[in-house]
């Protein structure tokens, strides 16, 4: 399938940046990537999304907005049709799914979030769904908590920008909220587990960027069409199958990568074949308890590892399994197994399986999808730390 990627808000942006960065040109999955912010330094600072596929909307915006999220609210519905018309600069109505990219916490990307979503529902016949970070806990560290370096000169809990957040746990879930009903299904991002010990934003925003990129790349790209001369899947993902396990109704999803590198021949063609699709291994190259054993050990990390937000894995609605790879290496009884195996962690209802051949890749990969995964901690901590300045506020 073909995705369509809107960032907004610094995250927003900086993480769609992050996935066309990544996105390889082997398995190209994204019909455009978009960058929306009031902020016109963010913008500029973006490494791959083309100039013309940036937009600086709200010139009103003065001093920014200081985690007010009803202003962001506000700007973002007066400028919406703004925003959706800059589309046209690429071509939106070829993907088959919207994903847009926010950092849930900041009054900008959250405050615009929703209304784009509806506007996109309204306007394409294709699922929306959003890509949402969830704040850390230590945007909002009292004074003196050991986890905020010793030489740190910002304000206690300061974000990447120096900013501090006082705001960011009320902002993300009144955020959350208002898409629910809107998006067809959040992938979730739990930033405070992958941040390292003593770690800020500051020194951890591209790192995490480039996790999330990897996750959603490893997912996506092993959905779209492959391309000529390269081998086909033996079972194939498509944007059919990914509306199945996503839905519509809204479900959280959280994403589980595992990775095992593989020793592949790139010395040339085997056997006198080349494909012309570069080196490869033939099957007869690979012992077959070696590849066996690669796609095991990288389902497994991708089920028992991190998740991109905790939760229980046994209470989950739906699942997806893709193992990826040197096609030598996707040894299709193992890649079975796989999938079984998240169904029996999940017991989940509903779960698929595909698989990706990566010609001349020289690592095994799987991507766990979990959806439907309520009732998560993270969130409801959030709720409990948003809420009485929520009550206060409404
Ligand atoms: N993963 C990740 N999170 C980030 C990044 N930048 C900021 N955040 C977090 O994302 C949330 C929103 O921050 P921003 O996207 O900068 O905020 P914004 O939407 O531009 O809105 P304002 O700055 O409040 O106007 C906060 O919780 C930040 O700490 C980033 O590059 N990657």
């Amino acid at each position: 399938m073909q995705l369509e990627v809107i960032g907004i808000g610094g995250a927003g942006c900086r993480i769609a940046d992050a996935i066309h960065t990544a996105e390889s040109t082997a398995q190209p999955f994204l019909c455009d990537t978009f960058a929306f912010d009031t902020d016109t330094l963010s913008l500029e600072a973006l490494e791959s999304i083309p100039d013309e596929h940036r937009h600086r909307y709200g010139a009103e915006i003065e001093n920014g907005l200081n985690g007010n999220l009803q202003r962001g609210e506000t700007i973002g519905e007066e400028h919406v049709d703004e925003l959706s018309r800059q589309l046209d600069e690429g071509t939106p109505s070829a993907a088959d799914a919207f994903l847009v990219a926010v950092g849930l916490g900041g009054a900008t990307g959250g405050g615009a979030a929703p209304a784009l979503v509806a506007n996109l529902q309204t306007l394409y016949d294709v699922p929306v769904y959003v890509l949402a970070t969830l704040p850390a806990d230590r945007e909002r560290l009292p004074d003196g908590d050991p986890s905020v370096p010793s030489d740190d000169t910002r304000p206690t809990g300061a974000d990447a920008d120096g900013a501090t957040r006082p705001m960011a746990a009320q902002n993300a879930v009144r955020t959350l909220s208002r898409l629910d009903g809107l998006a067809n299904a959040i992938f979730c991002f739990d930033t405070e587990p992958w941040l390292r010990t003593g770690e800020d934003l500051v020194d951890g925003r591209d790192r995490l960027n480039r996790e999330i990129a990897t996750h959603m790349g490893a997912f996506f790209s092993s959905t779209a069409q492959t391309a000529d001369g390269a081998p086909n899947a033996e079972s194939v993902v498509d944007a059919n199958d990914v509306a199945r396990i996503l839905g519509d109704e809204t479900a959280l999803v959280s994403l589980g990568y595992g990775a095992q590198q593989v020793d592949t021949d790139d010395s040339g063609p085997l056997f006198g074949l080349d494909l012309g699709i570069g080196p490869f291994s033939s099957s007869d190259d690979v012992e077959t308890s070696a590849a066996v054993s690669a796609v095991e050990t990288a389902v497994g990390k991708a089920i028992q590892g991190k998740l991109t937000l905790e939760c229980d894995r046994t209470a989950v609605d739906r699942a997806l399994l893709i193992v990826g790879g040197p096609p030598a290496w996707l040894n299709q009884t193992a890649v079975a197994d796989g999938r079984r195996r998240l169904e029996s962690v999940t017991e989940s209802t509903e779960t698929l399986g595909g698989d990706a051949p990566r010609p001349g890749g020289d690592e095994v990969f799987a991507l766990a999808v979990v959806a439907g995964i309520e009732p998560v901690a993270r969130i409801e901590a959030l709720r409990e730390a948003g809420a009485p300045r929520a009550s206060g506020e409404r």
